[in-house]
């Protein structure tokens, strides 16, 4: 991707924090650091995958960008204009523009509605549109996605599970938008119904100029999609690469953990090169480890600068960066997993693994003390 011109979307040191309890008269409050600045940038046309553990503030990240929340620091830039704290009549206006599409389309779908009146829903707001003319947009927007218009006086109820995805994403797109965030789109489905989905978002990008950010847990599914990737853990952008060169070459041991845990097969034409196992659950984003976030669990940590220097997303590649302190030495194995033998219990197949430094690397990580 060229990264010369103008973003559609820019995020710099977007901050999110929530509170995590009552308000304390004394001592300070707690508070969920859910997105921790973040800097990314989205060119038109483009589809950035964002993927990472639960909790990790992936949807907390996309609901700031599409300004569902407003950040408490950092700046979100679109088409060129500050939109970090509009209000009012210039952020309905932006929902032409920015769109959302919610992982449970039940929830996000008002169940005493018909169908055809949820998707006209958008064209409503916005006005100035006669009768007739929204029941021919929704007609033609309800055949776009796949669902027989006749279905329009249908209730939710009566749909599957993938008819009610698709009519979340005839609603969101009804007014053209030009950047729409999908958050776990396809997560609820079944693996048949999910790749349907997928091909059909991926059309619709490509015929109505969409740019996504594209969220989801599963590497595997935003491999499908993405054509960059950024992996995020604990509030904050650890990875972020090309979707090809991050599977052919990660460089941060998270992003390793996460494709050493994808079922082979699934990431076709792909090979791991290394095992790196992550064990336990990340640590609370209440009271998040100091230095780098990740070295509480990373094998290849070398405590004595890892718990102390927090890492800066660094250019490794061409558009390829990472927020590891030894990243170069991890790679070239000048810096080797801190490994013990791994714990009884079911072993980690080794794959084969192709020529090269990452040979030395196949280790299996175990959680540091
Ligand atoms: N409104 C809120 N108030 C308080 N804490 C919140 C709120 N929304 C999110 N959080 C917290 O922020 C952190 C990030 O949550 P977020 O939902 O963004 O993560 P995620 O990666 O999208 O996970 P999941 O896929 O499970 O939704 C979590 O610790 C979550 O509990």
């Amino acid at each position: 991707m060229t990264e010369d011109r103008a973003p559609l979307v820019e995020v710099r040191g977007l901050g999110q924090r929530f509170r995590a309890g009552p308000v304390r008269l004394f001592g300070r409050t707690p508070q969920v650091v859910a997105v921790d600045e973040v800097d990314l940038r989205i060119h038109e046309g483009e589809v950035v995958g964002l993927v990472g553990e639960s909790g990790c503030g992936k949807s907390t990240l996309g609901r700031t960008m599409v300004r569902l929340f407003e950040p408490t620091s950092g700046s979100i830039t679109f088409a060129g204009e500050d939109i970090t704290h509009v209000r009012g009549k210039r952020l309905r206006e932006l929902r032409r523009d920015i769109q959302f599409i919610f992982q449970d389309p039940s929830s996000s779908l008002d169940p005493r509605r018909r169908i055809g009146s949820l998707v006209a829903e958008g064209l409503e707001i916005r006005g100035g549109i006669p009768a007739a003319r929204r029941a021919e947009m929704v007609a033609e927007m309800l055949d776009r996605v796949g669902i027989d218009p006749g279905m329009a006086r249908r209730y939710p109820h009566e749909l599957s599970g993938g008819q009610r995805q698709r009519i979340g994403i005839a609603r969101a797109l009804i007014l053209r938008p030009r950047f729409v965030v999908t958050d776990e789109a396809v997560s609820a489905l079944d693996l048949s119904v999910q790749s349907k989905i997928l091909n059909l978002l991926r059309e619709l990008k490509d015929e109505l100029k969409l740019t996504y950010l594209f969220i989801s847990h599963d590497l595997a599914v935003v491999h499908h999609v993405a054509d960059r990737i950024a992996v995020m853990y604990l509030g904050g952008i650890v990875e972020l690469a090309p979707a090809a060169e991050l599977h052919r070459r990660p460089l941060h041991p998270y992003t390793m953990s996460l494709i050493s845990s994808i079922p082979e097969g699934r990431l076709a034409g792909t090979e791991p090169h290394r095992t790196v196992r992550v064990e336990g659950d990340p640590p609370s984003p209440v009271d998040p480890p100091s230095g780098c976030r990740f070295h509480t669990r990373c094998a290849f940590a070398r405590p004595e600068r890892c718990a102390t220097e927090k890492p800066v997303l660094r250019q490794l590649g061409t558009g390829h960066s990472v927020a590891c302190h030894f990243a170069e030495e991890i790679a070239d194995g000048t810096v080797t997993a801190r490994s013990a033998p791994v714990p009884a219990g079911p072993a980690v197949p080794n794959r084969t693994v192709p020529d090269g430094p990452h040979d030395k690397l196949n280790v299996a990580a175990r959680q540091l003390p």
